[in-house]
């Protein structure tokens, strides 16, 4: 099966060109090339890149199929253009055995539409308490490469520790959601005016810091990697700075919401703006846009989070917090980094693409775009002007902060290794959902 991309802009970079696409490589990039019998996509000069990956999602199967499948969060995945997403181990049961590891990354084979890693989880339950049998997750099928108990912190320092030590001798990443528990008891939006005003308890931007500032630590000792999951915080940009200057392997990642959306929204006392950690100030959001650009946040990460009706659209205190994030990602990196300067398209890439693949040591992601490379690629439309339809998306839920936005950059085609998963709107998995 071969595809040929007509009229492509490879990076954004002019002139543009034709990408031929045979046997899940590319085969041949240049002018007018013959098409022989491959399907033709109409390249029109959008933009190629490499295919995206997401190192922060939640795909709530097992246990929360009411609210998305791994069939379901695949499509919103391709529809995205992602071709590899890290699926968080919060799930019920929570993914901290090779059985549910396995089963991930399996069940997300079989439907086809984008390579679905499993996260194994730190401890035992996300307990906090006893190690996870780590390396026998790393050794299954699903090859668990990231571990992580998102949603939770690993708030004590010993286990952290030993979690770090463990990690750097199997060779695998440990990613932490940085919230010291003991500060963010009852706390449901960020400590600052705003909530003051609309009486919400305060998440203070110190439990996130204090967390990222001891994890550095723990891992330089360790002479282990962390990453931080969704860094919110212009603090801890600077943390990340510092401890980099110090020579300690620390990455983070920073979500598109968090990009884009600052504590004013919360004025509607509406949950769908609930999230954790919690939208900031709009000086941290230009503190993170800035960290994104010069690469002291290395990444975007959607923290994809769907959640039923019935637990966003309740009291504000009551409701969970998440939204979904796959198939906006790219608008909104684009609207808040590519629109005011901050990077090209080459720096979309990198965020997108390079570099979470390099944190997590994908080999066949986010790879230059050359002859003989794996075809995990993205079509991006820089002028499509969409509007967001939360029950339009291919998510089950439909929890998205970004309803009735206008975003100018969409994602038309996505292929994974050499295979069309989403086009113009239309996923083609190799199963039904
Ligand atoms: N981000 C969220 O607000 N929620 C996530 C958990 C998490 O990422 O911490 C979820 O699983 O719903
Ligand atoms: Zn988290
Ligand atoms: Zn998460």
């Amino acid at each position: 099966m071969s595809v040929l991309l007509k009229g492509v802009l490879v990076y954004g970079e002019e002139p543009a060109t034709d990408v031929l696409i045979d046997d899940g490589q590319i085969a041949s990039i240049g002018p007018d090339l013959d098409p022989g019998d491959a399907e033709v996509v109409e390249g029109h000069g959008q933009i190629l890149l490499p295919g995206f990956v997401d190192l922060h999602t939640h795909l709530r199967e097992p246990g929360r199929e009411d609210t998305e499948t791994i069939a379901t969060g695949s499509a919103a995945a391709a529809l995205g253009g992602y071709t590899a997403v890290f699926a968080m181990a919060n799930t019920s049961p929570v993914a901290d055995s090779v059985v549910i590891t396995d089963h991930v990354w399996r069940r997300g084979q079989e439907v086809g539409l984008v390579d679905v890693h499993p996260v194994g989880a730190i401890t035992v339950g996300l307990g906090g308490t006893q190690l996870a049998e780590m390396a026998t997750m790393a050794a299954g099928v699903g090859k668990v490469r990231m571990f992580s108990d998102d949603g939770k912190c690993v708030d004590d320092p010993l286990i952290m520790r030993r979690a770090l030590e463990y990690s750097s001798s199997l060779g695998v990443l440990i990613a932490q959601h940085a919230e010291e528990p003991r500060l963010t008891v009852n706390a449901i939006a960020h400590e600052g005016p705003t909530a003051a005003r609309l009486g919400l308890a305060g998440w203070p931007r110190a439990a996130e810091e204090s967390i990222v500032a001891r994890d550095a630590l723990l891992a330089r000792d360790a002479g282990a990697s962390v990453h931080i999951c969704h860094a919110s915080t212009a603090g801890t940009v600077e943390l990340l700075k510092w401890a980099r200057g110090q020579g300690i392997s620390i990455t983070a990642e920073v979500t598109p919401h968090h990009l884009l959306l600052d504590d004013s929204r919360l004025e509607t006392y509406d949950a769908i703006n609930k999230v954790n950690p919690p939208l900031r100030e709009a000086s941290d959001v230009d503190a993170l846009r800035r960290g994104l650009a010069d690469g002291t946040v290395d990444c975007v990460a959607t923290d994809h989070a769907p959640h039923a009706e019935q637990d966003k659209c309740c009291e504000f205190a009551q409701a969970k917090p998440g939204m979904l994030g796959l198939e906006t990602a790219l608008a909104i990196v684009v609207q808040t980094m590519v629109e005011p300067g901050l990077l090209d398209w080459r720096g979309v890439a990198r965020v997108m693409s390079e570099r979470p693949a390099q944190i997590v040591g994908l080999s066949d992601q986010g790879r230059p775009i050359e002859v003989g490379e794996t075809a995990n690629l993205v079509l991006v439309d820089p002028c499509a002007s969409w509007t967001v339809v939360g029950k339009k998306l291919a998510s089950i839920s439909d929890n998205t902060p970004f309803e009735s936005m206008t975003f100018s950059a969409k994602v038309t085609t996505t292929l994974l290794r050499g295979r069309i998963t989403a086009r113009d709107g239309v996923t083609r998995s190799k199963v039904g959902d």
